[in-house]
């Protein structure tokens, strides 16, 4: 599809548009304008809307195609509202204007992570609606807060509610993450996020003297550790074409903290990292690698965990799973809402309708061409009623 001018746009992508104005930016996300715009779409739509507070301002929104067989598991749709921040001024163009060029790239931050696929979801069902057609399963749609924090107001909660398990969630999909290439990628499992902080205490004093057992020397020998142990798992990956990204443990070192002045040694100084750890970790014996990266630089060097994912699952792909999808497999580099939804027990794959085009999540210049987009509507127009027609299995029982 060639791009077209403003009056002649696809009206799905004019709704994409609108969703992308709506300013779901952490840290403070206006999820207030994100629930009002499903609950009007499911109105427009016919879909059943319900709203459930998982936690004071956390709202998920369940917008429902009830299928003409209930005692069949249903299909769940699942994507976040928010999205993290942008630097403004690296920007080509406005992030929360949806702009779009001559060629068709519409910039946003959200284009591809992921307000694309929660509008395909929508307009797939929009086009199988006005076609008239009918599925067995039905199909809920839900739009859940919090995700690029963690999930902890959002997915975390959702999937401990009755509003949840009500839902009867026989299978389900999240996002996945652009491919460059013709091909597009399935996600089967996925890295645990470990966020690691690294505190060092040591003696303060005057920055002129030659002072021992500094905060600082013991940090650097933790921090030379975990930067060896990232070089090494980097290596592994560049010299194995067999593994991909998501097969190996990454880290960053993300974020330094401490001191108050060039000239005085400060007592207390911290490193903190971003590990993604790959699912077959054994997780126990990697903790006390990091411990004893800790010990090993000295006294009072200790670590503390903001996130720690421990139930890593993988959803099968092989003949073993009866939804029979033809899928190129992977394990997702990053942590989505799927790890809540697999470690309830429901098979969840993540994919986003996106070929031909460059990774930009979390990046300056995010942006999604219109034609991949409506490409995407198309793919969901076709899966939808595949999933939504799968016949009784021994778990709808
Ligand atoms: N989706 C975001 C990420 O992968 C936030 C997940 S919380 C660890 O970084
Ligand atoms: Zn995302
Ligand atoms: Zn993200």
């Amino acid at each position: 599809m060639t791009s077209k001018g403003p009056e002649e746009e696809h009206p799905s992508v004019t709704l994409f548009r609108q969703y992308l104005r709506i300013r779901t930016v952490q840290p403070k996300p206006d999820y207030g304008a994100a629930v009002a715009f499903f609950e009007e779409t499911a109105r427009q739509l016919g879909l059943g809307c319900q709203k459930v507070e998982v936690a004071p301002g956390y709202v998920v929104t369940v917008l429902t195609w009830p299928g003409t067989n209930p005692t069949l598991s249903s299909i769940l749709l699942n994507s976040h509202t928010d999205v993290v921040p942008v630097f403004k001024e690296h920007w080509s163009h406005d992030p929360f204007e949806a702009f779009k060029d001559s060629e068709g790239y519409i910039y946003a931050r959200g284009a591809q992570d992921m307000k694309c696929v929660s509008i395909q979801y929508l307009e797939a069902v929009r086009r199988l609606k006005v076609e008239g057609h009918r599925f067995p399963r039905t199909i809920h749609m839900t739009f859940v807060p919090d995700e690029e924090v963690g999930g902890h107001q959002g997915m975390e909660l959702f999937v401990q509610r009755p509003e949840f398990h009500a839902l009867r969630a026989g299978f389900a999909l999240d996002e996945g993450i652009a491919n460059p290439t013709d091909a597009f990628t399935v996600f089967y499992s996925e890295r645990s996020p470990w966020w690691v902080r690294v505190t060092s205490t040591g003696r303060p004093g005057h920055a002129s003297r030659f002072m021992e057992d500094t905060a600082a020397e013991k940090l650097h020998k933790v921090v030379n550790s975990i930067l060896a142990f990232r070089e090494k798992e980097w290596q592994r990956l560049q010299s194995n074409p067999h593994l991909k990204e998501g097969s190996v443990t990454s880290v960053n070192l993300t974020k330094l903290e401490g001191g108050v002045a060039y000239n005085v040694i400060p007592a207390t100084m911290s490193a903190s990292f971003d590990f993604r750890v790959a699912p077959d970790v054994d997780f126990k014996a990697f903790e006390e690698q990091l411990q004893s990266w800790c010990q090993a630089a000295g006294e009072g060097v200790t670590l503390e965990f903001a996130q720690k994912w421990m139930h890593p699952q993988v959803t099968p792909t092989d003949d073993s799973n009866p939804w029979n999808l033809t899928l190129e497999p992977e394990i997702m580099p990053a942590a989505t809402d799927n790890r809540y939804i697999r470690a309830v027990g429901v098979p969840a794959l993540g994919f986003s309708p996106m070929n031909r085009t460059p990774v930009l999540l979390h990046d300056h210049d995010e942006r999604l061409h219109e034609a991949v987009f409506l490409r995407g509507v198309d793919i969901y127009t076709r899966l939808l009623p595949a999933l939504a027609s799968v016949p009784a299995l021994p778990s709808d029982s």
